[in-house]
């Protein structure tokens, strides 16, 4: 499933929050949106999903407008936003169509994918941080979403749950061959991720640069090539060395 964002802009109330922005995105890979706060990181994303409308520009997935077919994308967000009346298995379930047994069915091979095999009795206030992140994960994905959308996924959690969910996060993607538009603000996360960064930068956000990432997977965390791109993207940032505020 591609993607392709055409001159998109968008405005709140005569604000020019991102300007400009084209991109193309090849089925099956994994794009990085980086930037400092603000940047316009989030609005793209809800463009891309449908859930905003307001934007000038084209988006297109797979040669149809976005605001046509936003039923083909999964969203992410930073907070696993579970309803908490209801079950880890509802939960999943909510928003799935068809006959119940299936449904159950099939909710209940992802939520083995995302490892939470036995928790599916569980409500919301009986999980952790992590767990709970796995079932918004397991919710996206089991409507077979094209594109999923993530919007700073896992920086609600610790670093040893973030890594594992990040993991996670490559196995499905390896199983599933979904498309992925990863926003985030960790580098270390962006160049362990993704087969392509997206720099944005200034208010309204444009697109700085973007950078190919060709290291083979499984990365090696802490290596020396990923290093290299993280130094590489702290100077485009101009991050790379403290610089006085006065
Ligand atoms: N619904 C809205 N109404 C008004 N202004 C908005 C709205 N959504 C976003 N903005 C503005 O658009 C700009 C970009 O916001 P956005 O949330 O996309 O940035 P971001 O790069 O994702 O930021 P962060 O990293 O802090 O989440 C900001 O100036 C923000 O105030």
């Amino acid at each position: 499933m591609s993607l392709t964002l055409r001159n998109v802009s968008r405005t709140f109330a005569g604000a020019s929050a991102v300007r400009n922005i084209s991109l193309s995105v090849q089925p099956g890979e994994i794009v990085g949106l980086l930037g400092t706060s603000g940047c316009g990181k989030s609005t793209i994303l809800r463009a891309i999903s449908g859930l905003d409308d307001g934007y000038e520009g084209e988006i297109e997935i797979n040669g149809n407008t976005a605001k046509e077919v936003h039923d083909t994308t999964g969203f992410i967000f930073q907070e696993p936003r579970l309803l908490p009346w209801l079950t880890v298995l509802d939960n999943v379930i909510f928003g799935l169509k068809g006959e119940h047994a299936d449904k159950q069915k099939r909710a209940k091979e992802y939520i083995a994918d995302v490892g939470l095999e036995g928790k599916e009795k569980l409500y919301p206030r009986q999980l952790s941080g992590g767990m709970a992140q796995r079932v918004a994960i397991a919710r996206a994905l089991v409507t077979s979403p094209e594109i999923l959308l993530l919007d700073e996924p896992f920086s609600a959690l610790d670093a040893f749950t973030k890594m594992q969910l990040q993991d996670l996060l490559l196995d499905v993607w390896k199983t599933y061959q979904s498309t992925v538009v990863l926003v985030t603000h960790d580098i270390d996360e962006a160049t362990y991720l993704c087969d392509r960064i997206v720099i944005l930068r200034g208010q309204p956000g444009e697109i700085d640069r973007e950078i190919t990432l060709t290291e083979q997977r499984p990365r090696k965390r802490g290596s020396e090539e990923l290093a290299r791109y993280k130094a590489d993207i702290l100077e485009s940032l101009n991050l790379d060395r403290a610089r006085s505020i006065t």
